[in-house]
């Protein structure tokens, strides 16, 4: 079977071997960030260190090396999502701006008066707060598909509050509170049935499963390079070509030009349209080698091994009537990350626990807050799993969730 051999894997991040206090480090942080592999560290090195120089415009031989590297780079993350090329793949700094530049670069455009965003009560305020700015700024109405009982979408709803009235539905793939994967192929049908656009934001899917950008059929779908093995500052926005034709750039400036003259400019071509000044050169270049990464080690794989790891988790916690669980029980039918409180103990107060035991989780609003409100709860814990954590990591966590119950008792 192609399972990960784990163990080979963690080999390549150092990180993994620091120890606190005697006590190795479990990081099970990886929905807030994830940790880079060598072979991602040594690309950005190498790219400093042997033919750093800016691109699009230099006659040297450094120049276009490293042209060629970051053009290339979009090829790539271009190909592992299944988009068309390096047109249909823009780097950004990351998905929050991937969001806020279709907002901004569209949504200020093309909303007004009577017409809808639809969002989702799940939302990550990524989009949730950006698309409630624009419907603030151009009189558009935005509303909210409910979150059911069990952390799934009401898609009975979904299907009610999408109308011809509707001109963009923002959704995440994968909840990163929740862990819910969410139908986006069928919220699409859903918002062409209606000429709506549809954005994915696939901050927690791209890292952790297969994604086709066509297979779903979205008109723009975002992910960040640092939740992926790959470096802080890029993410990747993915548009439909001729959308992103017909689109206005979202900042101006060198680069992002064909032609300028004292009363006109004319733009570039894809994607540089939508990349203005010096772009994130070795970003994009380690972008690549953390996609090349990933897919030596094979999505599926990853996909099944954070199922295993999901569902060893909740079968562990599902031993303890103090725990709170949020989100779908199905493991096969969530993401590698739990969301949970234990009875009497603030979330902030359980993550400091934790931390003493070397253990990193996350703990608060995980950036939806409205989400929260609705859970009733102001903060939850968050335990999130990738490709080098193991069973006995998550035997860690419980041990030092157990030692949190001792101490409040
Ligand atoms: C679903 C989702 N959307 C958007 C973002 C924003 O990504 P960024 O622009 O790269 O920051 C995140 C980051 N989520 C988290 C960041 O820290 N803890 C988290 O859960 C996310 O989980």
């Amino acid at each position: 079977s192609d399972s990960l051999d784990v163990a080979r894997i963690r080999e390549d991040f150092p990180i993994l071997q620091r120890e606190f206090d005697g006590q190795q480090v479990v990081y099970l942080d990886n929905g807030a960030t994830s940790q880079k592999p060598n072979q991602v560290i040594d690309a950005i090195a190498d790219y400093y260190r042997n033919y750093n120089a800016n691109v699009h415009r230099g006659i040297h031989q450094l120049s276009q090396e490293a042209s060629i590297a970051y053009e290339e780079a979009h090829d790539t993350v271009a190909e592992f999502v299944g988009a068309d090329g390096r047109e249909e793949m823009i780097f950004t700094k990351n998905t929050t701006e991937a969001e806020n530049l279709v907002a901004y670069a569209w949504g200020l455009n093309e909303l007004g008066p009577g017409d809808e965003i639809v969002l989702t009560e799940m939302e990550h305020h990524a989009s949730l707060v950006t698309w409630q700015q624009i419907g603030e700024k151009t009189g558009a109405d935005v509303k909210y598909i409910p979150v059911t009982e069990d952390g799934y979408l009401d898609m009975d709803a979904a299907a009610e509050m999408i109308t011809d009235d509707t001109e963009m539905v923002s959704v995440l793939h994968v909840s990163n509170t929740l862990g819910t994967v969410n139908p986006v192929s069928e919220l699409a049908d859903l918002a062409h049935d209606h000429d709506s656009y549809i954005f994915v934001d696939g901050a927690q899917s791209v890292p952790n499963r297969p994604v086709d950008v066509k297979d779903i059929d979205a008109d723009f779908y975002a992910f960040s390079a640092h939740k992926m093995v790959g470096p802080t500052g890029v993410g990747g926005l993915y548009g439909k070509r001729e959308i992103l034709e017909a689109m206005e750039p979202f900042q101006y400036g060198g680069d992002m030009i064909k032609k300028v003259t004292f009363d006109e400019a004319k733009w570039n071509d894809l994607p540089w349209k939508f990349e203005a000044g010096t772009p994130v050169i070795a970003q994009g270049i380690g972008f690549a080698e953390a996609v090349e990464y990933l897919e030596d080690v094979g999505m599926d794989a990853i996909r099944r091994h954070e199922e295993t790891l999901a569902e060893y988790a909740l079968d562990r916690m599902a031993e303890f009537d103090d725990i709170e669980i949020y989100g779908p029980t199905d493991p096969t039918d969530r993401g590698g990350l739990v969301a949970f409180n234990l009875d009497g103990v603030h979330a902030h107060d359980l993550a400091s626990i934790m931390n003493d035991h070397a253990v990193a989780i996350r703990a608060g609003d995980h950036c939806t807050q409205p989400l929260h409100d609705k859970l009733g709860v102001a903060a939850s814990a968050r335990a999130s799993f990738y490709l080098y954590n193991t069973t006995d990591e998550i035997d860690e966590l419980m041990d030092a969730i157990d030692s949190a119950r001792q101490l409040f008792a």
